[in-house]
């Protein structure tokens, strides 16, 4: 056979993904939880960097569907995001390696830290610092599909970061992915989505209204104890959720913005942090 029919020898250094990380420079440590797929442990990688990672249980997202996109998730780089380092895809399970967060979720962090280390300007800044993070992806036309507390982390000096950006598409849980289903976030969801699954930019500032709701009421559950259908009633009478108690007014506002009915008549994430960003600097 004439050399043109023989594939060229891979280019060394070249031949391995830089978005494939090799399991032998990761050594895993201890259990951080179990979430949608699976156990989460923290990992140290390369003998320095500490990492989250995420190892897939089988059947639970679509994988190969997930490893090409991750090229694109490594390459959204903000310092409001939880940073993909890579993913372990040469074996199963699959794992997910992020930077590691070391207090947990922004939904734990803020049910578990004293009121008083929570004053209003100490919330504010956290909801700025998600929505410099979702302002980042709107830009680079990325929806999240789940913001939520829940899903935002916590670092050293009340640092926040947006994890998990995306990821929902990958689900394979129709509990989860359908707007039906048990485990659809059915309280972070704006009338679009709940009635068409439209997801958009805008969908996710509705989210960010019930995130900062989150916040201010230092982890409260929206709607209480309401079943998920009386919510989806609530919300498609243009019902919303009420101020929290000794929110101030103008921070309220900024909610209620986020929870406009018609999606093109909610401020962009970047609207949103001017709009945020002047309301520390008058009220606090
Ligand atoms: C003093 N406290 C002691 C207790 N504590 C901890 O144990 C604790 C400390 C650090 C933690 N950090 C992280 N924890 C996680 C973590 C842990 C458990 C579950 C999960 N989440 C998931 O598994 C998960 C998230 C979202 C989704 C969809 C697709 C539905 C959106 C599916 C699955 C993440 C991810 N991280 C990424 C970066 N850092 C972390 C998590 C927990 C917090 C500090």
């Amino acid at each position: 056979t004439s050399p043109c029919d023989r594939p060229a020898p891979p280019t060394p250094g070249l031949s391995h993904d830089k978005w494939e990380i090799d399991p032998s420079e990761l050594v895993l440590l201890e259990e951080l939880g179990a979430g949608q797929f699976g156990v989460v442990r923290r990992g140290r990688w390369r003998g320095r960097i500490d990492t989250a990672v995420k190892m897939m249980k089988e059947g639970t997202m679509s994988e190969d569907d997930f490893i090409e996109e991750a090229k694109v998730m490594t390459k959204l780089q903000h310092q409001n995001l939880v940073q993909l380092y890579g993913v372990c895809s040469k074996h199963r399970p699959i794992y997910i390696v992020t930077e590691y967060m070391r207090h947990g979720s922004l939904f734990n962090y803020l049910r578990r830290t004293a009121p008083d280390q929570l004053g209003p300007a100490v919330l504010l800044d956290m909801c700025i610092q998600v929505c410099k993070g979702m302002a980042y992806l709107e830009r680079h036309n990325y929806i999240h599909r789940d913001l939520a507390a829940r899903n935002c982390l916590v670092g050293d000096e009340n640092q926040v970061k947006v994890a998990d950006f995306g990821l929902a598409r990958y689900v394979l849980d129709d509990q989860y992915t359908s707007s039906g289903g048990t485990k659809f976030p059915i309280k972070w969801a704006p009338p679009e989505v709940l009635n068409y699954t439209r997801f958009s930019s805008k969908s996710d500032v509705w989210a960010f209204g019930v995130l900062m709701w989150e916040v201010f009421t230092c982890g409260k559950v929206p709607y209480g104890r309401m079943k998920n259908s009386e919510v989806v009633e609530m919300v498609q009478r243009g019902q919303v959720l009420e101020k929290p108690k000794g929110c101030l007014n103008e921070i309220y506002n900024v909610m209620r913005l986020c929870w406009r009915h018609a999606p093109d008549e909610r401020p962009s994430f970047r609207l949103l942090k001017e709009e945020l960003a002047s309301v520390a600097q008058t009220v606090l």
